[in-house]
């Protein structure tokens, strides 16, 4: 009798692998850290197979850990980084191009020209994005320029091209399955998020030729699998599937329209699920699809390039730390910021700026300024970053937020999840499991293997670690918010030819 689900948590900085039992709880977990390529400015590379040997090194340590095999696993279920996009050969499964991460910012200038020639409104309608080197398409146009012959051969039929899902599900099913989610294949701009389609009309503005594209699937449904797992000597059935961000919603058990949560990873994601509802922003947000269960759900989206990436910077560029969670006591070593603020646009802004051109900014300091003061303000960035997106997403609904859920890694940081509170006003919910990604993966996989019942028996498994509860005025919050807009300012087109 098989006795786990197995989450693969492929996310930008490391792949992980995590045993889920029937109650929600992780039993074993392994982790691996990825290799970054920076080869120019503005560009972020990982290399395909790394990707793929780590994701396998940690699913058979995972099991090992706890003397399970291929057999003890019921169902996987797969959560990844979402845009980064990648080309490989049918015949050979050998990928052709290191696969461009969604931070990526090489296709601005095709962004730029794109809509320059008027094509952001349609693309908003049809995909619900807009008009940014973040999403996959450029950079699978940018792929297939690079490859010698490229767009010839993807017409043929020759090359595949996916984001992270499709390349792990083809490697763990030895090549026999191409296939994207829908989560997935909505973070593309090639696909019409109201029928579940690739859009013609999206192909032929990004050049992009079908027969390279893979088919696709929901994110998990009773009934066929998505996938078999050959590679591990015992098939095992891929149920589950979706982008790292819907996961977490998925996982955090957010299931009734209204509820939101934030991951606080490499950058910040705060989605919102609206139910079948499909909610156009009118505050340059995101509308994604939440999930394809039974039904198409989908949610807003508002999305921060870095957010604990800026803690990284300050542990590896500046080597003010030596690891993350120091941060804490050193932003807690002073009362307040001391006015520093620091605008972590390493790769430009996402929502609701929407800049490529923005490049970092540390503004406000004087001659009392201390390391302290600018760990503190950068600390403060993810959570005002997180408030304007909360701020822009309660305008979209018409209606306040009444608590954000909160995971990934710089959630245990508590003056951070204080402060978030303290800005938007609301409790900051931080849960038990804070590995929603891995979590809502394997309630994915687990509902379509019957391992699980029903959503409802989900939610009963969430359990709270802590609330933060708002301590500051809404004057308060209010001007500190107005000051961050000030310092955003400054940051925003530097690398700009024109500025
Ligand atoms: N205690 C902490 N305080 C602030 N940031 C933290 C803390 N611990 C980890 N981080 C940040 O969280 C990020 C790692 O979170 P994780 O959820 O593993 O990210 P990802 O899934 O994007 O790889 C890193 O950017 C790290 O700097
Ligand atoms: O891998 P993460 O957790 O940094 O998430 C990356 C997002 O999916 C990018 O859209």
């Amino acid at each position: 009798m098989a006795t786990y689900i197995l989450a693969l948590d492929q996310g930008t900085t490391s792949s992980r692998a995590i045993l889920f039992d029937r109650n929600g709880h992780p039993v074993a977990r392994a982790q691996r850290e990825l290799t970054q390529h920076f080869p120019q400015s503005g560009w972020v590379e990982h290399d395909p197979l790394e990707i793929w040997h780590s994701q396998l090194d940690t699913l058979h340590q995972a099991l090992a850990s706890v003397g399970a095999s291929p057999r003890d696993i019921a169902a996987i279920g797969i959560a990844n980084q979402r845009e980064t996009s990648l080309v490989w050969e049918r015949a050979t499964g050998k990928p052709l191009a290191p696969a461009i991460v969604w931070q990526d910012r090489r296709t601005a200038a095709h962004c730029a020209q794109l809509q320059a020639e008027g094509h952001e409104e349609q693309v908003r309608r049809r995909t619900g994005l807009l008009l940014d080197p973040y999403f996959s398409a450029t950079k699978l146009a940018w792929l297939l320029d690079a490859i010698p012959h490229g767009r010839e051969r993807a017409q043929a039929g020759e090359l595949a091209a996916g984001t992270i899902d499709s390349w792990l599900i083809w490697k763990l099913s030895d090549g026999a399955r191409h296939v994207t989610d829908a989560t997935n294949a909505s973070r593309t701009l090639l696909l019409d998020i109201d029928t579940g389609q690739w859009d013609p009309a999206m192909l032929a503005l990004f050049d992009i030729p079908l027969p390279c594209l893979p088919q696709v699937v929901p994110s998990g449904t009773r009934g066929e699998p998505i996938a078999l797992a050959t590679a591990l000597g015992h098939p095992v059935p891929i149920t589950g599937v979706a982008g790292d961000q819907q996961a977490a919603l998925f996982g955090q058990t957010c299931f009734v329209p209204g509820m939101a949560k934030n991951t606080y990873g490499t950058g910040c994601f705060v989605l919102m699920q609206t139910g079948d509802r499909r909610i156009h922003s009118s505050n340059r947000l995101l509308t994604t699809i939440a999930s394809h269960t039974q039904e198409r759900r989908y949610a807003l989206e508002g999305s921060v390039f870095v957010g604990g990436a800026v803690v990284q910077w300050l542990r590896d560029g500046l080597g003010m730390i030596e690891r993350a969670e120091d941060v804490e006591a050193l932003a807690a070593s002073v009362p307040d910021h001391g006015d520093v603020h620091v605008v972590p646009a390493f790769a430009g802004l996402g929502s609701p700026h929407w800049d490529p051109y923005a490049r970092g900014a540390i503004v406000g300091l004087s001659r009392g300024s201390t390391r302290a003061h600018i760990a503190r303000a950068a600390l403060e960035s993810i959570a005002f970053q997180s408030a304007e997106l909360l701020q822009a997403m309660q305008a979209d609904v018409g209606h306040p937020l009444t608590e954000l859920r909160v995971d990934g890694g710089a959630s245990a940081n508590n003056l951070l999840m204080q402060f978030q509170s303290d800005l938007l006003g609301v409790p900051v919910v931080r849960p038990r499991c804070t590995e929603t990604t891995a979590l809502g993966a394997a309630y994915l996989a687990g509902l379509s293997a019957g391992y699980w019942e029903s959503t409802g028996e989900l939610a009963g498994n969430w359990q709270v670690d802590r609330v933060f509860e708002p301590a500051m005025s809404r004057d308060e919050a209010g001007g500190r918010l107005h000051t961050w807009a000030r310092a955003v300012e400054r940051s925003r087109g530097w690398t700009r030819a024109d500025a």
